[in-house]
């Protein structure tokens, strides 16, 4: 399979090294405006850029005819602009917040506790997560994710970026980002009352989890059309 990696940071050079390693290529690789002519090489396009560019470069891949997954975090307010886009475009799309298989499994987790914890008010939900100092957006988008199914799944309506013991107001969840050296990605979730808590944890040793998560997807969707998630690719839409 050939590859575009548009935005060739830590995660494309970490997708890169995987890619190769299962024999596909990285024909055309870049940090900036997209060279279309040189995208239409791809058999699929991977963004992992930053906040302010993934739009245009998914919407640059679609016109391009070329399958495009993304990564990018930060920029979810204009994904439904994307997905007509791309129904428009009879393309392919996929967007996950997270890659990992890991993460995907602890998204079913999670969604199971909400469905549990619902109804047991003496319980307060709270999330937090931990990312390195070069990370641009907060919360996560993993966390927003994680929050959204919380709100789903329980009788909570919102959630709430706040500083560490801040409370958030009732029916809000309320989510601590912190930044910390060197932290690929923790997510926790916490129910708390007066005499216990109950905590789940996910914990990224490095980088790799996700990247070969977005490969996985990548060889998933190549010869695929219309919107897709990792709960497609995983196979995790059942539970
Ligand atoms: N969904 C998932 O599983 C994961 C998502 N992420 C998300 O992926 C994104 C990238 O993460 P990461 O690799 O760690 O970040 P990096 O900052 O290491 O890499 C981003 C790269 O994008 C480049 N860039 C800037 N403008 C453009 C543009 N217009 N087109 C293409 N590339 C551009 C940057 O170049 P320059 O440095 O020159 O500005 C940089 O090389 C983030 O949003 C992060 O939250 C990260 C890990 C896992
Ligand atoms: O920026 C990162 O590094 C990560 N970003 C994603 C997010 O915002 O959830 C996924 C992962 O946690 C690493």
């Amino acid at each position: 399979m050939k590859i575009a990696l548009l935005g060739y940071g830590k995660m494309g050079k970490t997708i890169e090294k995987l890619a190769l390693e299962r024999n596909h290529s990285i024909c055309y690789k870049t940090s900036s405006e997209i060279d279309v002519e040189q995208l239409k090489q791809a058999d699929v396009a991977i963004d992992f850029s930053i906040p302010t560019a993934a739009k245009e470069n998914i919407i640059t891949a679609l016109k391009a005819q070329i399958p495009v997954i993304s990564g990018t975090t930060g920029w979810l307010n204009h994904y439904e602009e994307v997905v007509k886009i791309c129904e428009q475009e009879n393309g392919t799309f996929l967007y996950a917040s997270n890659f990992s298989l890991g993460v995907n499994l602890f998204f079913n987790l999670n969604a199971h506790l909400a469905k549990l914890m619902n109804g047991h008010k003496q319980y307060q939900v709270g999330l937090e997560e931990i990312h390195h100092t070069q990370k641009l957006d907060a919360p996560s988008g993993t966390a927003i994710s994680l929050a959204k199914d919380i709100i789903d799944y329980s009788s909570l309506k919102d959630w709430k970026l706040v500083n560490e013991n801040e409370e958030s107001e009732a029916e809000s969840i309320p989510v601590t980002a912190k930044r910390i050296e060197n932290i690929s990605g923790t997510h926790s979730i916490t129910y708390s009352s007066s005499v216990d808590d109950i905590e789940i944890k996910h914990t990224a040793h490095s980088r790799e989890g996700f990247a070969l998560g977005a490969i996985i997807a990548a060889e998933w969707i190549k010869d695929k059309k219309g919107v897709f998630s990792m709960k497609d690719v995983l196979n995790l839409n059942n539970l």
